[in-house]
C-alpha cells in the first residue's frame, strides 16, 4: 500500500507537463500565464496631471502666491494647443497631458479665477510651488519594452488590469482542465429526488464539482452510473475525453466494486490502488494515453482517480490527490498540497493505524493561529466537515497531544 507521499510523487510524476494555450483575458483570473509580458506603451503615455488645477511654471510660484494671466483649458483626453510662458497657466484635469512648459500643477482649491479682466487672471494663494508637484511624468510606472509580467505569475486582478495596460486581450495561460464526475451506485438517486429505502442521493457529484471549481477546474458532470459493467463502461469512456475523469464509489471490496476492473477494461493503466490514509484508503490511480488520432487539443492523457465513495473520503482524496494533479495541469506551484502551522487549542488524544486528516476548525488573532478538532464520525459524517475550515493530519500510532502543540493543518 502507498503512502501519501509515495501517492503524491506517482502523481507527479505521471501528470505530463501543463501545456500553453491562449484564452480571452476576461477568463484568465486565477490561471497562470505561460509567456513573459513587454509593454507596448509607456505608462503613463505623456507627462500627466495628477490633479485638477492649473498647469504652471514651478518658477512663478515659488512663494506659494502668484497672479498668473489664463491661457487656455484641457481636459483629459484633450491636448494642449499652447506651451506655458513664464506668468501664463493653463486650466488642466486629471489624467490630461501636461502643456509644454509647465513643470508643476496647483490644485483648484489654492487658486481663484477671475474673468473680469482680459486675459483672465489665476490668483494663487497656497503652499510654495516646486517643480514635478502633482504631475507624474512620461514612463515613471512602465516603459515601453519593460517586461511587465513573467511566465509563471498567477493571474490576480491586477496582473489582469496590467495585461490590459499592455493592450493583451488574448493571453497565453495554462488553461482549465476539463474534469468528468462520475458516480457509481444503485443506491444512488438525484439530488432531486426523495430517497426510497435502502437509497442515498448523489451529493458526491455536487460536492465534487464544487472543490474541482473552487479548485481552477471545469467541471464535467455525468451524473449516476449503475453497478453494471457495460453502462459503467460506456460511461467511463465518455468521461475519458476529458483531461480528468474522477469517479466516486465501487473502489474497495465489495461484491460490485467494479470500477477498478472496468477501468482496466477501458485501457485505464492503474498507478496505484489504495494509499495508507484515513479516510480514503480504497483511493485509485491510472492513466489513461490518448491515441493520436483523437488527442485532446491540450493534453495527452486522461489521469483517473477512483475515490472511495464516502462524502468525506471523496473529498478528503479529492483535497490532497486530485488537486495535486490539477495544480500540475494548471501550472500551479508548489504541486504538493500546503500545510500551514497552529497551535492546538485544547488537549487531545488521537489514535489510529493509519495518518489520518481530520476535520478541525482554524481561527487566527493577534496572537496567533490556533486550531480545534471538530467531533466527527468518520468519513460517512460530512455534516461534522460543516463545522470545519481545514484538516489536521495525526500520524499514525496513538499519542496526546497537549494544548499549545502545533500542528499542520491543510485548509480547505
Ligand atoms: N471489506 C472491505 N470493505 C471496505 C473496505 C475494505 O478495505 N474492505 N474499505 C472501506 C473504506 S475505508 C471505504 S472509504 C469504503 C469505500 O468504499 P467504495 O469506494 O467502494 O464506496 P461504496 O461502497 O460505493 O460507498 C461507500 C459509501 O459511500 C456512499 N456513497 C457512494 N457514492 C456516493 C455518492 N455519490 N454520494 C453520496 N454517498 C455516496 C455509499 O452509499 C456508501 O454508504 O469502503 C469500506 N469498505
Ligand atoms: O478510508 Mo475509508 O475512507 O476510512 O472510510
Amino acid at each position: 500500500m502507498f503512502t501519501v507521499e509515495q501517492a503524491l510523487d506517482a502523481i507527479i510524476a505521471e501528470v505530463a507537463d501543463p501545456v500553453a494555450a491562449r484564452v480571452p483575458l476576461g477568463e484568465s483570473l486565477g490561471l497562470v500565464l505561460a509567456e513573459d509580458i513587454v509593454s507596448d506603451v509607456d505608462s503613463p503615455p505623456f507627462d500627466k496631471a495628477l490633479m485638477d488645477g492649473y498647469a504652471v511654471r514651478a518658477a512663478d510660484v515659488t512663494s506659494g502666491r502668484a497672479e498668473l494671466r489664463f491661457l487656455e483649458e484641457v481636459m483629459a483626453g484633450q491636448v494642449p494647443t499652447r506651451a506655458v510662458e513664464p506668468g501664463w497657466a493653463t486650466r488642466i484635469m486629471t489624467g490630461a497631458p501636461l502643456p509644454a512648459g509647465a513643470d508643476a500643477v496647483v490644485r483648484v482649491e489654492d487658486t481663484q479665477f477671475r474673468d473680469s479682466e482680459e486675459p483672465a487672471v489665476v490668483a494663487i494663494d497656497g503652499a510654495p510651488v516646486t517643480v514635478g508637484q502633482s504631475i507624474m511624468r512620461q514612463g515613471t510606472s512602465t516603459q515601453r519594452g519593460q517586461r511587465v509580467l513573467n511566465s509563471g505569475t498567477p493571474l490576480r486582478p491586477q496582473e489582469i488590469g496590467t495585461l490590459a495596460e499592455s493592450g493583451r486581450d488574448q493571453v497565453a495561460v495554462y488553461p482549465r482542465p476539463r474534469v468528468a464526475i462520475l458516480a457509481t451506485g444503485d443506491e444512488l438517486v438525484p439530488v432531486g429526488d426523495i430517497p426510497q429505502p435502502g437509497q442515498i442521493r448523489n451529493s458526491n457529484e455536487s460536492m465534487l464539482a464544487a472543490q474541482i471549481q473552487r479548485a481552477g477546474g471545469e467541471p464535467v458532470p455525468l451524473g449516476i452510473a449503475r453497478d453494471e459493467r457495460t453502462h459503467l463502461r460506456t460511461r467511463i469512456e465518455a468521461g475519458l475525453a476529458c483531461d480528468l475523469l474522477l469517479l466516486s464509489g465501487g473502489v474497495s471490496a465489495g461484491k460490485l466494486d467494479l470500477v477498478p476492473s472496468e477501468l482496466q477494461a477501458a485501457g485505464v493503466r492503474q498507478v496505484f490502488h489504495k494509499v495508507r490514509v484515513k479516510p480514503g484508503k480504497p483511493l485509485w490511480f491510472g492513466v489513461s494515453e490518448r491515441a493520436e488520432k483523437d488527442a485532446n487539443p491540450i493534453h495527452k492523457g486522461c489521469y483517473v482517480f477512483g475515490l472511495p465513495g464516502n462524502p468525506v473520503s471523496s473529498m478528503v482524496c479529492c483535497e490532497i490527490f486530485v488537486r495535486t494533479a490539477l495544480r500540475r495541469l494548471l501550472g500551479i506551484e508548489p504541486q504538493r498540497p500546503l500545510a500551514v502551522s497552529a497551535r492546538l487549542e485544547h488537549e487531545y488524544r488521537h489514535q489510529g493505524n493509519r495518518p489520518t486528516y481530520h476535520p478541525a476548525q482554524m481561527e487566527s488573532s493577534l496572537t496567533g493561529r490556533t486550531v480545534s478538532i471538530v467531533s466527527w464520525q468518520g468519513s460517512s459524517d460530512l455534516r461534522a466537515t460543516t463545522a470545519a475550515n481545514g484538516m489536521v493530519c495525526f500520524p499514525a500510532g496513538e499519542a496526546l497531544y497537549s494544548a499549545g502543540t502545533v500542528m499542520d493543518v491543510y485548509p480547505w
